[in-house]
């Protein structure tokens, strides 16, 4: 019987220690689930790297060239819109404001010559009447006195002859009344006489008459001929006056509308070249707003793509561990039914043993119950915590990678942004002042037109100078032996050891050359720390309080606001120390490699610290070639601190900003400027490096780059 009762107890035993035993399987299988999980937490982790890198990869270029070709229609759109229409509005404005002038000045010439005649023949007819009227009282005037004359003297010579005569007579008279003694014939002869001398006398004095009819005949005549002549002349000179005057109105008018014409065109391409430049700004703005609501919603819509797996993963996850729970518990319930149907055998087996045993027996199989549930328990308990942390683990993994895809995907959408604002910008300027020079060449061609004097307009455009270059006489001075300039200031910077070696810095190159030689290079990494930045423009910034303003007139042809760093003793001795052997000339070195014939013998002719400053100062530098063979610039400042800026390059057709330390570096013949800065204030350090000894090749450098 007791044997029995042993052997139940170790039955009991037994089943508690397998009890124990599955509890140990289900702690296998907890630790199995977590080697899965933490699987699952690695690929999630390389998986979501891996598809946020290539996400990117893929998106950046696509938005880039998305962005740039569509800002490259509308700008094209934009300017060629821009072109036909003020070709079109100078077409019509020209040929109207000609038809209106030919018009005027038919009209005009119309109008006085109709007035000059009307007004011609009425001062003639008047003058022709009160001429006539001078002449014919005149003429009267005269053929009487020359009548009254002619009488005159007609009456005195008959009155001399007839008192001749009538002495004759008398004498005769006196002879006959001598004679008359004898003969009575004598008194008749007396009287015949006598009445001889009244009819001569008669006859002469119609003689005069008609003389005098003649006389004033003639007058008449003469009279006429005078009048006509003088009516032809009034009419000539008339004539003359007015045509003189009418000239000098037709001139006066002419170049009254031609004045107002051109005042209007003026006003009119003014307001036209207003009109034009707010349409492509509020076009760029727009493209702009449009762009960067794209490029948010696609961020917005990679970011969900990135995500969406680790989602299903998660899920997937989840899953299978409420799959394992459900496992675990059904084990579990089928276990203790298994329990419950032996305690219910054994109880009845017990019930037929006698009490003590009983007792035993009952005890003993409690007590392993309790230490299987207890252990069963505490891996329940193990297993709950364990797969709890997963699930903050892998919540906490799923929204660190989903943070930095967003802020990797924020940060090329932004750059791209960026990019493409500074594009539009460059655009945008270009095309307003290419349009606005050409309205200008065009209304002053046209005015030229107008005046009949063909004008030839030399217009500066703000990027467009020439081949001039920085504070050289001539395009190819960039030898300490050519430029006179830096006989002096070389001797500010020392020459690199013989032996100097040649560190590699890691560098972006922008614009390729001849042979495919790179021209423009950015540092990829900052080459001077914020530090040493700082404490140039804190030396810079004192002397120009103690020298009461930066220098603004050292450079004949592009002055920049600046100070040499012969004023800056502290930074000369950084650069001379340290910056430009361990730092600078390596990397001039390594970037134009394959050109120089010895990186060794680059040496700074010249250096300043330059000041743009956007609130009341110089904003940008002008398109130039620099006299040197390479040129380096050290952004000084934060990029945060203004808007705009970086270093504008033909051959690149758009500016290189670079961040705070970071150096980019050119060949310096080719085209450049200061781009503008539209806020804030930048601070670079600019440098010119010739190459000591090698004065043909330089020039032959600087000629073979020229293009580019
Ligand atoms: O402002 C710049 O980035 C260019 C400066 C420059 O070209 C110069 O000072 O010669
Ligand atoms: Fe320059």
């Amino acid at each position: 019987m007791q044997h029995e009762v042993r052997r139940a107890a170790q039955e009991a035993f037994e089943k508690g220690k397998a009890a124990i035993t599955r509890s140990a399987d289900r702690a296998m299988l907890a630790a199995a689930h977590q080697r899965a999980l933490d699987e699952a937490r690695g690929l999630i982790k390389e998986e979501s790297k891996l598809a946020a890198r290539e996400a990117i990869a893929r998106a950046v270029p696509m938005q880039r060239q998305a962005t740039q070709s569509h800002i490259d229609e509308l700008l094209a759109a934009e300017r060629s819109r821009l072109e036909i229409a003020s070709r079109e509005a100078l077409r019509m404005q020209s040929e109207r404001l000609q038809a209106e002038a030919n018009k005027r000045v038919a009209a005009v010439r119309a109008e006085s010559s109709a007035q000059a005649e009307a007004m011609a023949s009425a001062s003639a007819r008047a003058m022709l009447e009160a001429a006539r009227e001078d002449a014919r009282r005149e003429e009267r005037i005269h053929a009487v006195n020359l009548a009254r004359q002619e009488v005159r003297e007609a009456l005195e010579a008959e009155r001399a002859r007839a008192a001749i005569e009538r002495s004759e007579a008398v004498k005769l008279a006196l002879a006959a009344e001598e004679r008359r003694r004898g003969a009575e014939v004598s008194k008749v002869a007396v009287t015949a006489v006598l009445e001889q001398s009244a009819g001569h006398a008669r006859s002469v004095e119609a003689m005069a008459a008609a003389q005098l009819r003649r006389a004033l005949d003639q007058a008449e005549l003469r009279h006429k001929l005078q009048q006509k002549q003088a009516v032809h002349e009034a009419v000539q000179e008339a004539l003359e006056r007015r045509k003189r005057a009418e000239e000098q109105s037709v001139a006066a008018m002419v170049a009254a509308a031609l004045e107002a014409a051109t005042q209007r065109h003026v006003a009119q391409t003014q307001a036209a070249v207003r009109e034009a430049e707010a349409k492509v700004r509020a076009s760029i703005e727009a493209a702009q707003r449009e762009e960067a609501a794209r490029l948010r919603e696609e961020a917005k819509a990679e970011a969900l793509a990135l995500i969406k797996p680790q989602l299903q993963r998660q899920q997937a996850v989840e899953i299978a561990i409420r799959e394992a729970e459900e496992r675990a518990r059904d084990r579990e319930r089928q276990l203790a039914s298994q329990v419950q149907v032996r305690i219910g055998e054994l109880a009845m087996e017990i019930a037929e043993q006698p009490k003590a045993v009983q007792e035993a027996t009952r005890r003993a199989v409690r007590d392993a119950e309790e230490r299987a549930d207890s252990r069963l328990k505490m891996v329940h308990e193990a297993y709950e915590k364990a797969a709890a942390e997963q699930q903050v683990q892998i919540k906490e993994l799923l929204r660190e990678s989903a943070v930095r895809a967003k802020a990797q995907q924020q940060a090329a959408v932004a750059q791209a942004i960026g990019e493409a604002e500074a594009k539009a910008a460059d655009e945008k300027t270009s095309v307003l002042e290419t349009a606005r020079q050409a309205v200008q060449l065009a209304s002053s061609q046209m005015a030229g037109q107008l005046q009949g004097t063909p004008t030839r307009a030399a217009l500066q455009l703000p990027y467009t100078s020439g081949a001039s270059h920085r504070r050289c006489g001539t395009p190819f001075a960039i030898s300490e032996r050519h430029n006179q300039a830096y006989k002096e200031t070389i001797k500010l910077f020392e020459p690199l050891p013989r032996d100097a070696p040649l560190h590699r810095t890691p560098l972006i190159s922008h614009v390729t050359g001849p042979d495919g030689v790179g021209l423009v290079h950015t540092t990829a990494e900052p080459l001077l720390s914020a530090q040493e930045c700082e404490y140039i423009i804190g030396e810079a910034e004192e002397w120009a309080a103690r020298a009461g303003g930066w220098t603004s007139k050292r450079h004949f042809n592009h002055p920049t606001t600046d100070i040499p760093l012969a004023e800056l003793p502290l930074t000369r001795w950084f650069l001379n120390s340290d910056a430009l052997p361990n730092r600078i000339y390596p990397l001039l070195g390594h970037a134009f490699e394959s050109s120089l014939p010895n990186w060794r013998a680059l040496r700074v002719a010249d250096a300043f610290i330059v000041k743009y400053n956007a609130s009341g100062g110089q904003t940008f530098l002008s398109k130039h070639r620099d006299g040197s063979v390479l040129s380096f610039n050290v952004a000084l400042n934060a990029r945060s601190e203004y808007e705009g800026g970086g270093t504008w390059f033909e051959g690149l057709g758009r500016s290189l900003p670079i961040e705070r330390g970071h150096v980019c570096a050119h060949a310096g013949g080719v085209l450049h400027g200061g781009h503008p800065i539209t806020g804030g204030v930048r601070y670079i350090l600019v440098a010119f490096v010739i190459l000591e000894g090698y004065q043909n090749w330089a020039m032959r450098f600087m000629k073979s780059v020229w293009d580019y």
